[in-house]
């Protein structure tokens, strides 16, 4: 019988990350990416906005005009011109001029100022139209300056960075038509088995649904890449090990489910040693998932998850998440890590750390977190309303509610660089 030694899990975080793969490049049409990450940095490649122009629907003057106005004396200027966003004064406004301009429209020559519509009093004269102001506007009162907004050249999005609504408005803005985004990296995913039904099959004895892949599959959008269910494999070494290096040929990193134990048919660890592949760990000194294997072969990664859905979630988590957001070129690829506190006692003491499946929510600005069902390396009904891992580290006791703890969030962009 093999006795496996554990490793602990920054260490053994830290050989997957060595054998990380660069991400690439690739350009999608604006109106078609979302969730994607920024390959390249983004640059204003011109001012904004590109002309001073008015934030208000008023008249467009000059300001030293207005010295002397007042409710008593107003001062009367002449309207020569009107424009609407998207239309430019043809004449300079000289003293005691005017331009109706609308918000949005480009400032005239000669303006510095604007008065809003609602501040001053129109009429009509000899088939002219004036206005009379009764206060004295400021030098550049109202007005919308040409790059207030944005400087051509300032750096205003790094690269790594997961597309928001506000960037695509910036990428808009500077006329990206296509925008660089890394490519998601393809993830195949086996689930193996006999005991697997698929989720259409009716239940049988001693048979389950195969939840992992669809779990997994959600958990690699998630982290921004491309999942490619490669379907279930029962436990047959020849046809496993078949299967399994036909697929590495197509995918950038794989990912298997059960077999990694040390049971009759647990039949992964043999099947690395038949494919030459460089077994990293075998064994994490972590709760649950402790089977977790890695390998690397050939610029690839093989992730040999544990068959047990509350550690094949984990896990992934801990594991493959930075893998592909590296390859998404984010400075930050791990999962977010803040403190917080055990909002219940958590008794069953353990050698090894604890991820426990915890929902994480702020109450009067202290972050609590609550094991969301019972923890179990094979329960799945904790998943559902887990959004964070308490980080228990092993030892010989348990832990109090009100314990301060390391949380690990996982529907969490920013991340961290490394949170061990
Ligand atoms: N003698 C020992 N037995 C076990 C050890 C050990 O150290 N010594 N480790 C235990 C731990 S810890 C875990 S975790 C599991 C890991 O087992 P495997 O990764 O080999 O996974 P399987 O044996 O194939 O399956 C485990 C469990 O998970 C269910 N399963 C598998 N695939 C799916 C799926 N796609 N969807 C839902 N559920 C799935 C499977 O039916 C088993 O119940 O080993 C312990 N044993
Ligand atoms: O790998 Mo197991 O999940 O430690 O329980
Ligand atoms: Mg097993």
């Amino acid at each position: 019988m093999e006795m496996r030694k554990p490793v602990a899990v920054d260490k053994a975080v830290q050989r997957v990350m060595k054998h990380a793969l660069n991400g690439s490049v690739e350009f999608l049409p604006i109106h078609r990416c979302f969730n994607e990450t920024l390959a390249r940095d983004i640059v204003a490649t011109h001012d904004v906005p590109h002309f001073d122009r008015s934030p208000y629907d008023g008249f467009a003057i000059r300001s030293r005009d207005t010295i002397g106005a007042s409710r008593d004396f107003p001062v009367e200027f002449e309207v020569i011109e009107e424009i609407g966003a998207g239309s430019v004064a043809t004449r300079k406004v000289e003293a005691k001029q005017a331009v109706r301009i609308m918000t949005g429209a480009q400032m005239p020559d000669g303006a510095d100022a604007v008065i809003m519509l609602e501040l001053v009093r129109e009429i009509e004269r000899d088939g002219k139209v004036f206005i009379q102001i009764r206060r004295r506007v400021k030098e550049d009162e109202n007005v919308s300056f040409k790059g207030e907004d944005a400087k051509q050249g300032e750096l205003l999005v790094n690269k790594g960075t997961k597309l928001n609504p506000g960037i695509k408005a910036l990428l808009a803005t500077f006329g990206y038509t296509e925008v660089p985004v890394a490519k998601k990296p393809v993830i195949g995913l086996f689930a193996t088995g006999t005991e697997l039904l698929e989720v259409d099959e009716a239940l049988q004895p001693g048979k389950i649904r195969n939840s992992n892949s669809y779990m997994l599959a959600d958990q690699i959008k998630r982290a921004g890449g491309e999942p490619r269910f490669l379907g279930i494999l029962p436990d047959h070494l020849e046809g496993s090990y078949s299967a399994i290096s036909e697929a590495l040929k197509e995918v950038d990193l794989l990912i298997t489910t059960g077999g990694v134990s040390v049971g009759d048919y647990d039949y992964m660890p043999d099947i690395y040693a038949r494919l030459g592949a460089e077994v990293l760990f075998n064994k994490v000194a972590m709760r649950p998932g402790s089977v977790t294997t890695v390998a690397a072969m050939n610029g690839k990664i093989l992730f040999g998850l544990s068959g047990n859905p509350s550690a094949s979630y984990v896990g992934f988590e801990l594991f493959v998440r930075p893998i592909i957001r590296k390859m998404l070129l984010s400075p930050r690829p791990h999962l977010k890590k803040v403190r917080g506190v055990l909002g219940e006692n958590f008794t069953k003491a353990n050698p090894f750390t604890r991820f426990v499946r915890s929902r994480a929510y702020l109450e009067g600005g202290q972050l609590m977190a609550v094991p969301s069902g019972k923890d179990k390396s094979n329960i799945v009904m904790s998943l559902a309303s887990a959004n964070s891992f308490a980080i228990l580290p092993g030892g010989s006791r348990g832990y109090q509610q009100g314990d301060e703890v390391d949380i690990l969030l996982l529907e969490d962009d920013e991340g961290s660089a490394w949170p061990w």
